[in-house]
């Protein structure tokens, strides 16, 4: 059983489809990469999947048709990063974390809780930060803070939009092989991306969206082609190969 399908999805904004006709099913041990140029409608696609707003076609989690499930349900099979990085409130780092097992508890946290949030505290290199205000930290740091949240949820799908977006090199390249770990232990894992290269290097698969549409679905070696690249995101690039995988650089603008 697939952890998440989608038929038919489609999202209307100001009378245009932004979404527009994509299917896609997520299964169990993959890291997808989704792509595509600014617009193109890949966050969209996300938060019309997790139901959080209105969208034509079926969504099914888990076997299970999306409206059939009440949050707390979605919750437990499905854990979301956003895009925007907002903390409102200055409370601990541990206690943001915490919020993760909400779908999980019905009062105090239990023995389990306490594991899943000393782990993701531990996985985003953030337990010297554990007690210190959120709002405190920088960018990247409170990325992470809300990256490990989203881990500590523990669900068998996790939803980032550019989990990367402000993370140094080495947070980021951490934050993929953790994404690859979670998906080898048989978690779903799909992420939004802008660098190419971390897309090729860790993700199994990529779907590339343009105008709305899905125009792309494969591993990183039949979808990153220099046709591709040109045609949706107007660039010409260097595809390279070494040891990690494919390297894509962006030469510049196709002309
Ligand atoms: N609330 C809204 N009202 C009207 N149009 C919207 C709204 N939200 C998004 N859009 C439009 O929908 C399209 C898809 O936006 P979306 O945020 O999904 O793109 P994206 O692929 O995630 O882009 P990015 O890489 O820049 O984050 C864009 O053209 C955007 O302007």
């Amino acid at each position: 059983m697939s952890l998440m399908s989608l038929h038919n999805l489609r999202v209307m904004r100001d009378r245009r489809a932004v979404v527009n006709e994509v299917s896609l099913t997520m299964e169990a041990g993959s890291l997808t990469g989704l792509i595509g140029p600014n617009g193109a409608g890949k966050s969209t696609l996300m938060q019309a999947a997790l139901g959080l707003i209105p969208a034509m076609g079926e969504i099914t989690l888990a076997g299970h048709a999306l409206p059939d499930l009440g949050r707390e349900a979605r919750a437990r099979q499905v854990a979301y990063l956003p895009q925007e990085r907002d903390i409102g409130w200055p409370i601990s780092v541990e206690l943001l974390v915490s919020l993760g097992r909400t779908p999980h508890r019905r009062g105090a946290l239990g023995p389990a809780d306490h594991t899943a949030i000393t782990a993701a505290l531990t996985e985003m290199d953030l337990l010297p930060f554990r007690h210190r205000p959120a709002t405190d930290l920088s960018g990247g740091e409170r990325a992470r803070v809300l990256i490990a949240r989203a881990l500590a949820q523990e669900a068998p799908l996790l939803i980032a939009d550019e989990p990367t977006a402000g993370l140094d090199p080495a947070h980021q390249i951490g934050l993929m092989e953790t994404f690859q770990r979670l998906a080898r232990a048989g978690r779903g894992v799909l992420v939004s991306l802008h660098d190419l290269s971390l897309a090729a290097r860790f993700c199994d698969r990529l779907i590339v969206m343009q105008d709305g549409r899905a125009v792309a679905d494969g591993p990183p070696d039949a979808v990153l082609t220099a046709p591709l690249l040109r045609a949706v995101y107007g660039i010409d690039a260097h595809i390279a190969r070494d040891a990690s995988g494919l390297i894509v650089t962006p030469k510049g603008r196709a002309t």
